[in-house]
């Protein structure tokens, strides 16, 4: 029972009359008309008091209590006055989390990964939305029983089932906003910047709210229905409504069955809780579905994307269309001026190019065959800002690929080749569905990369180890490879047993239940590569998969590709040479987008290689290897093989240091090698030598001539060459790359001078050739800028030229020089 208030007689005599008052002043006791007890109270010790003077226990004492009159006044409610901006805040924090992890996914390439072993669209939405469902349900809950705790009478009063249901649309409307907003950000640390800007607005505008704007009789419709769609306008007009419930309403607050009404004595309703629940509902759906239109239709971290009129495609609805398939704004390279720079075809290329065409033409199927290129071509839009030597900006279309006709056996591994930009990863790219082609097409095992169904059979047969690791930093190395299982679609009961043996097989079982994030580089290349192996696919893509392993590691990874062969074809791509020599049955080198040359390891150094290479080692001096004894070079034992070798192969050192000289030796000297060679072998003691290895030269020297070769006819494409015609009556021609270095005070483009150049090839951050000239004299060119001094990153080449790959010209024989 409700007790008001208590009135206790202490003395009663002739003199003194002695009583206390006892007033509940808990919220409960509030409930009544009445707020105050204590003056009827009083009145009613009084009335005993007279009665018990008069000694008339009937005495009537009549007291009417009657308030002032005043305006009507509200309470004050703390959920009415802050809450709107405070449960904003916590909204704001979920929003922020939200935004961020799926941009961090589409940053990090994430998705891609995911897409590529077959993840479809419609499960990344339903899970993403799953996950972001319960935590609304998790926090609206905390938020309404948290109130309660503090006994606010915002969350006392009014109906809890209401109150969930409010907070649980409204976080979930704002997901629907989050989905939408995180298609256009590209990167995650700008989603904090984002969520402090949608704070900022939904506060202005819950300001502009306070003053009743927009839902009074005064304001149209249509004004209304444009302020509802920003979920924290409804949000906040929610608030309002069930704290005026509070406030005004008979009953205190709203409760389920009446959700629909207005307040009472509420003249100016014309929205109620179950107005609110509608518009919050119907905004999440609209959000929802303009995010999945935007996420189709922006270009992807690989700039592809969907046509703006997808969803008119029915393919797309009948789940054949989870690729997207367009790229912005590109035309087909095919029949481009661009595409036709490439040079004359290498005659292995082109038997190569005519065996897959014929097939094609005769519709031969060759159940030897995994894959069959016919006539790839990429194109990219040319609005991106990429860099190269001189950090250009690229702004017309660029034919990364263009176009490549070859064929991958079942049971090998295919290497493909190039030096950085060459086109590599555009092409496997293509192959894994990631990036659309845009001319030409392949087939992998009888399906079309270019048809939606076929990439989503191509999906089941593929495993991609990509060229960035993409992982979870959050997740373990178990837990990858169960996910991608999962998304593999293996039997719940084969998945534990497969990633146990996939995690020992790459040597991460101590680390399988540790984090991702803290794994080392080495050892997220293994797990990377134990996820393209997963699922047991027919078709593996292997972009530089040993980068960053230790040499002890590399060698196990190779052992596992050379048996993973067997059953399923490869495709490898690698800056090593002798990964390539050791694992592939064919190589085929790109540079510039296309195929320079193809076949195995050793008709490629037959053809292409310089010749020979002769390695010199000395007594006395290997056992030291500082830069300091490196650096003094040229004893009289050198000199005197350097002399032997001009004297009777005329070569010059390739390389030198303190313990040995390496010499090239070109494949017209091949008849002189053994009279040659015999007779240093007998003179070893006099020359100090303890080792001569002679072979055939190597993969890497096959893959610098290609890519000079490359770089030399692009270059006089461009028309930017230069001809050094040597002492011997031979030329050379050097693309005139980056810049030339001077002799201070004496350049000038007007009065032509003298000065040094040495070239040399490198290659910078992003695979541009360039070159850095010093040490000879050539006349300074019209229209040439000079620097008076080299940059520190050519000066460390220019000290030591053994570091440098590609040729050196020897400057002595440099007879003229001549710009084009
Ligand atoms: N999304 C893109 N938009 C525009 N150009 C691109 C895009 N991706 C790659 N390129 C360009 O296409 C060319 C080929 O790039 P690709 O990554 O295929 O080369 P790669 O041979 O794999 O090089 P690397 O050895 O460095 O991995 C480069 O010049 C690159 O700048």
């Amino acid at each position: 029972m409700r007790c008001p208030a208590a009135l206790h007689f202490i003395e009663r005599n002739d003199t003194v009359i002695g009583y206390g008052l006892q007033t509940n002043s808990t919220s409960l006791q509030r409930r009544g008309k009445f707020e105050n007890p204590t003056a009827s109270f009083q009145l009613a010790a009084e009335r005993e008091i007279a009665r018990y003077l008069i000694g008339d226990a009937e005495f009537s004492w009549n007291v009417f209590l009657r308030e002032f009159a005043h305006p009507s006044t509200t309470p004050f409610s703390v959920v009415a006055s802050i809450g709107p901006a405070f449960f904003l805040v916590i909204a704001i924090f979920n929003f922020v989390l939200q935004i961020r992890s799926l941009v961090t996914e589409k940053e990090l390439k994430l998705r891609q990964a995911m897409t590529m072993m077959g993840l479809y669209d419609f499960a990344y939405w339903f899970s993403w939305l799953i996950w972001e469902a319960v935590v609304a349900i998790l926090s609206s809950l905390l938020i309404v029983l948290f109130g309660m705790m503090f006994q606010f009478r915002f969350f006392l009063d009014n109906s809890f089932v209401v109150l969930f249901f409010f907070f649980f649309l409204f976080e979930l409307s704002m997901t629907g906003l989050a989905f939408m907003i995180s298609a256009f950000i590209r990167k995650s640390s700008s989603a904090t910047t984002v969520g402090f800007y949608i704070f900022i607005v939904g506060f202005v505008t819950q300001l502009v709210a306070l003053v009743g704007f927009p839902y009074k009789d005064s304001f149209s419709k249509t004004t209304r229905n444009l302020w509802s769609l920003f979920p924290p306008n409804l949000f906040s007009q929610g608030i309002n409504v069930l704290s005026d419930a509070v406030a005004t309403s008979e009953d205190k607050g709203v409760s389920w069955s009446k959700r629909g009404e207005c307040a009472l004595n509420k003249t100016d309703c014309v929205i109620t809780i179950d107005d609110i629940y509608k518009w919050l509902a119907a905004t999440f759906f609209l959000w929802f579905v303009l995010a999945i239109y935007f996420d189709n239709i922006i270009p992807n971290a690989s700039g592809v994307r969907k046509s703006i009129w997808y969803f008119l495609n029915p393919n797309y609805w009948m789940g054949k269309g989870g690729q997207k398939v367009k790229e912005g704004g590109v035309c087909s390279c095919i029949g481009s001026a661009l595409c036709q720079e490439q040079s004359t075809p290498d005659d292995d290329v082109l038997e190569e190019e005519n065996k897959v065409k014929q097939q094609l033409t005769e519709g031969l199927v060759d159940a030897n065959i995994a894959v069959q290129i016919r006539g790839l071509a990429k194109t990219y839009p040319g609005t991106r800002s990429i860099g190269c030597c001189f950090k250009c900006k690229r702004t017309s279309p660029y034919n990364a690929v263009k176009g490549l006709w070859v064929n991958f056996a079942k049971d090998q591994l295919f290497c493909l080749l190039g030096p950085n930009g060459a086109g590599k990863t555009t092409a496997i790219n293509c192959l894994a569905g990631i990036t659309p082609v845009t001319d030409g097409d392949a087939l992998i095992y009888g399906h079309s990369i270019r048809s939606s169904s076929g990439l989503s059979n191509i999906q089941k047969l593929i495993g991609v180890c990509p060229q960035f690791d993409i992982l979870w930093d959050a997740l373990s190395g178990q837990e990858h490879l169960q996910l991608f299982a999962t998304i593999k679609g293996l039997s719940p009961s084969s998945i534990k047993s497969i990633t146990q043996t996939s995690l020992a097989e790459v040597r991460l079982t101590d680390a399988s239940k540790v984090r991702a994030g803290s794994y080392s580089g080495g050892m997220k290349r293994r797990l990377s590569f134990a996820i393209a192996l997963i699922g047991d696919p027919k078709l593996v893509i292997l972009d530089e998969p040993t980068t960053g392993m230790d040499p002890i590691i590399r060698r196990h990874v190779w052992d596992i590709i050379e048996n993973a062969k067997r059953g399923r074809a490869i495709v490898l791509t690698t800056h090593s040479m002798e990964e390539a020599d050791i694992l592939s049955d064919r190589i085929g080198i790109m540079a510039k987008g296309s195929l320079r040359c193809i076949g195995t390891s050793i008709r490629l150094k037959s053809r292409f290689g310089a010749g020979f290479i002769a390695n010199i080692s000395f007594n006395g001096n290997n056992i030291e290897c500082s830069p300091a004894s490196g650096d003094a070079i040229s004893t009289e034992h050198h000199e005197a093989v350097k002399k032997l070798f001009k004297n009777h192969l005329d070569v010059v050192p390739k390389e030198e240091n303190n313990n040995f000289l390496t010499f090239v030796i070109p494949h017209d000297r091949e008849a002189l090698l053994k009279n040659f060679f015999s007779e240093l072998q007998d003179r070893e003691k006099e020359f100090g030598i303890s080792d001569i290895q002679l072979g055939l030269t190597t993969l890497e020297e096959v893959f610098l001539n290609i890519a000079r070769q490359a770089e030399l006819e692009s270059a006089a494409a461009e028309g930017r060459l230069v001809t050094l015609t040597l002492t011997s009556g031979e030329s050379v021609q050097i693309p005139i790359g980056a810049r030339f270095v001077g002799i201070p005070g004496t350049e000038s483009a007007e009065n032509p001078t003298w000065f040094m150049v040495e070239v040399y090839w490198e290659q910078d951050d992003t695979g541009a050739l360039c070159i850095a000239s010093h040490s000879q004299k050539v006349p300074i060119p019209h229209g040439v800028q000079l620097s008076s001094s080299p940059s520190r990153r050519h000066r460390r080449y220019l000290g030591q030229s053994g570091t440098v790959h590609g040729v050196v010209i020897d400057p002595s024989q440099v007879s003229s020089v001549d710009f084009q």
